[in-house]
């Protein structure tokens, strides 16, 4: 479907001052999810409309509103997902109601940043556990029921969507086996069709990469941030399902988590350092040029005797997933990341701040092909500017690490020391 191409990255001019007014809130938006989900109380949170709707049950338990995001899938093909997952899991009811397709999962700030993990987790510390198996056990728990409420969507698409991913510890991001080892405990015991693990796209990850997928387990690839690291990704998927052994490989599925906003928050730096006006003109169009380019090798990969070999023994695409969709930069428009990249057999997973924009004013029509050349030529005037794709990809995918491996440990440490508060008040 052609419908209307905007324009490729079109970031408010920096020079113009005082952001324009977003448009009014659209009736829709009532219903749409609170984008202050992470800072607002329980109590504010029972108040909000998303989740009254929630309450007002109705069927699977949630008042259906039509939104973008059903047409996003019904016409363009591409899956909406929720990039936030916390308790209580039901609230996804509404989201789920709305059109989102699948949830991706960040627990450390979950667990981090609400008390609704409290109970289970006192609970646990008084049978015995330690701090970090406590966390894997809260984990689960919030993966295997988000699981049970995208089952339906699972089942109706017969395996293709309806996906919840988990990660594994982020501490393991540089150890090949060590990975494979976690990939195939976490798949086991959430015990769930439809659950993704999540892998990182690190150069020790990528192998890893490979015998999870031979081993039958659907992956999530994360942290992928240029198109030579994403090549080297399709390839491992290719490569683990070739070595599978199985006849039917319509059930061991992945995506390939494209991250897309912090592209341009380092490269927008670069272009500021550099300074001239040809190098400030590109702020705000590296991110959208890059993933346009991923796309083009998405199809290319996806294609000829070796993927038809695969498809015939059921193997499906491994769709690309943008991540990392919200605006960081207030004078960019807020659908910067999620407009110019609808296309088919695509994710877009996105957190309250791009969702809500999304369903207010974002415009459903198919872009991820369009304007291929300017992305194109985007692409190489970078380079010409000096700016070293691979260096920015290893540069942010060592700061997507160490910033995952922080707040895992911060998380830990935190756990730990309420545990022990815990034992000591219990006399354990
Ligand atoms: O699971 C994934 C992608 O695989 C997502 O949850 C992903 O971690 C998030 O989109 C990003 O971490 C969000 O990135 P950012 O908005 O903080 O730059």
């Amino acid at each position: 479907m052609a419908g209307t191409v905007p324009k490729l990255a079109a970031p408010r001019p920096a020079a113009a001052g005082p952001l324009p007014s977003q448009p009014l809130r659209s009736a829709a938006l009532a219903f749409a999810p609170s984008a202050r989900r992470f800072r607002v109380s329980l109590a504010a949170r029972a108040r909000s409309p998303v989740i009254a709707m929630a309450s007002a049950k109705e069927g699977n338990g949630a008042v259906t509103k039509r939104t973008t995001l059903h047409d996003l899938y019904e016409q363009q093909g591409q899956s909406p997902w929720y990039d936030n997952l916390c308790r209580p899991v039901t609230d996804l009811l509404p989201y789920i109601a709305n059109g989102v397709r699948g949830v991706t999962s960040n627990p450390t700030k979950a667990i981090s940043s609400s008390n609704a993990y409290d109970g289970q987790f006192k609970e646990l510390i008084s049978a015995g556990k330690d701090a970090e198996s406590a966390y894997w056990e809260l984990v689960i728990k919030d993966i295997q029921d988000a699981c049970k409420l995208f089952e339906p969507i699972y089942d109706e698409t017969d395996g293709a969507d309806g996906y919840v991913s988990v990660e594994v510890s982020p501490r393991l991001a540089n150890d090949t086996q060590g990975t494979v080892e976690a990939a195939k405990w976490l798949h086991k015991v959430v015990n769930r069709p439809n659950v993704y693990i999540k892998i990182p796209a690190t150069a020790e990850c990528v192998p890893s990469i490979k015998e999870v997928i031979a081993n039958g387990i659907s992956v999530n690839v994360t942290l992928i941030f240029s198109v030579a690291r994403y090549e080297a990704v399709i390839d491992a998927y290719l490569d683990g399902l070739e070595a599978s052994g199985l006849s039917d490989l319509s059930r061991v599925t992945s995506v390939a988590s494209f991250f897309v906003s912090r592209v341009d928050s380092l490269i927008d730096k670069m272009l500021e350092k550099i300074g001239t006006p040809e190098a400030l003109a590109l702020r705000g169009k590296a991110a959208v040029a890059q993933a346009k380019i991923a796309n083009q090798l998405y199809l290319k990969k996806f294609s000829g005797p070796r993927w038809e070999a695969l498809v015939k023994k059921g193997a499906k695409k491994q769709r690309l997933l943008w991540a990392s969709t919200s605006v960081k930069n207030p004078a960019y428009l807020d659908t910067l990341y999620v407009d110019p990249l609808i296309g088919p057999d695509t994710v877009s997973t996105m957190p309250d701040q791009a969702l809500d924009a999304f369903i207010d004013h974002g415009t459903v029509a198919r872009t991820i092909d369009a304007n291929v050349s300017e992305a194109e030529g985007i692409y190489s005037a970078l380079e010409k500017l000096g700016i070293d794709w691979e260096e920015v990809g290893k540069q942010l995918e060592h700061e997507g690490v160490s910033s995952f491996k922080g707040s895992f440990d911060s998380l830990l440490t935190s756990l730990e020391e309420k545990g022990n508060a815990l034992k000591t008040a219990a006399n354990l």
